[in-house]
């Protein structure tokens, strides 16, 4: 069941359409990913979905109805421009905001206990914000963000400011409120995390949307018959039909290449090689998330994604 169904979605601002007639589904308790270049339409997109803005045409469906207003009260949403009040102390910000969401006061208070603790800031929390490092704040901001336990969590870069240990942490929670039940919406340029976080993903460029499916759809289409060889001495490869993209480089134990098969199979290339030296390794390059951003939006090899997977 989809948790959000965006149809048809159109955003103008003056003369400029930021949103051009885009559509998504995000599956129930999915991490799914929002990618797109600087200006693609991704803030726009959100800022429809958390109903900051009202697009000129199109739907959208939350928990399978119309979004409505009170459907706010079951998002959270962390803006790429971080909101906190800087002379407010930390647990006294996370309540108030809490309570913003409906929360009762008691609860908020058992809950900020809870994220304070979990996320290495109790020791702060009389503090106010502006005491803490920008690392902190950002941990601060994400607690504001998810204190309420919404159904529908959107995170536009939630890592950045971060460093290593903690984008680790909190890519850890993020896994555990997905576990949890919550779908989250992320929104990165930090293409790591789309690959060990996103079950599914959009990539908007120039106000529309390019493609979607789940990584492995994806991966599967822009997949381009290339295979990294291994071997102990290095080989000349003919060119047909095969083509050599990487040149040959040393290795640790051995020689690497990375061959395109034109029309040929892996068995064709490993019986050439086979004659020449001996084979220490080959394995298929799937091309990476990085990899198809960079075919999407720079060399424009849009593919039709076929829905295949569950
Ligand atoms: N309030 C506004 N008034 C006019 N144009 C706007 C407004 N907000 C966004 N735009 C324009 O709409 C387009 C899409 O912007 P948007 O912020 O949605 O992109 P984005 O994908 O989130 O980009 P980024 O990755 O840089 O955050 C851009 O060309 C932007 O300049």
């Amino acid at each position: 069941m989809n948790i959000l169904e965006v149809k048809g979605l159109t955003k103008r601002y003056a003369n400029h359409i930021a949103l051009d007639n885009v559509s998504i589904q995000v599956p129930k308790q999915c991490i799914f990913g929002l990618l797109g270049p600087n200006g693609a339409g991704k803030t726009s997109l959100i800022r429809s979905i958390t109903q900051i803005i009202s697009p000129e045409e199109g739907e959208i469906l939350f928990e399978g109805h119309a979004l409505k207003p009170s459907d706010v009260f079951k998002m959270g949403y962390l803006p790429e421009e971080r909101g906190l009040y800087k002379k407010m102390g930390v647990a006294e910000q996370i309540l108030y905001f809490a309570q913003l969401k409906g929360i009762s006061k008691k609860e908020a208070k058992s809950k900020t206990k809870t994220w304070l603790e979990r996320l290495s800031l109790m020791p702060w929390h009389k503090h106010k914000v502006e005491d803490l490092s920008k690392g902190m704040q950002q941990k601060v901001q994400f607690i504001c963000t998810v204190i309420h336990e919404p159904s529908l969590l959107i995170l536009d870069e939630p890592f950045s400011g971060f460093d290593p240990v903690n984008a680790q942490l909190i890519r850890d929670e993020i896994i555990r409120l997905k576990n949890e039940g919550a779908t989250i919406i992320l929104s990165t340029h930090r293409m790591e995390s789309v690959e060990q976080l996103c079950d599914r993903i959009a990539l908007i460029n120039s106000s529309k949307k390019m493609i979607e499916g789940t990584k492995n759809e994806i991966k599967k289409v822009y997949r381009n018959n290339q295979f990294e060889l291994t071997t102990t001495d290095p080989v000349i490869i003919s060119e047909t039909p095969h083509q050599l993209i990487e040149e040959t480089s040393e290795q640790l134990y051995g020689y690497k290449q990375t061959v395109k098969l034109l029309d040929a199979s892996p068995n064709d290339l490993l019986m050439e090689v086979m004659k020449l030296t001996t084979v220490l390794g080959i394995k298929e390059k799937i091309p990476s998330m990085h990899d198809i951003f960079l075919e999407t939006v720079q060399n424009g090899n849009i593919k039709q994604i076929e829905e295949v997977d569950a």
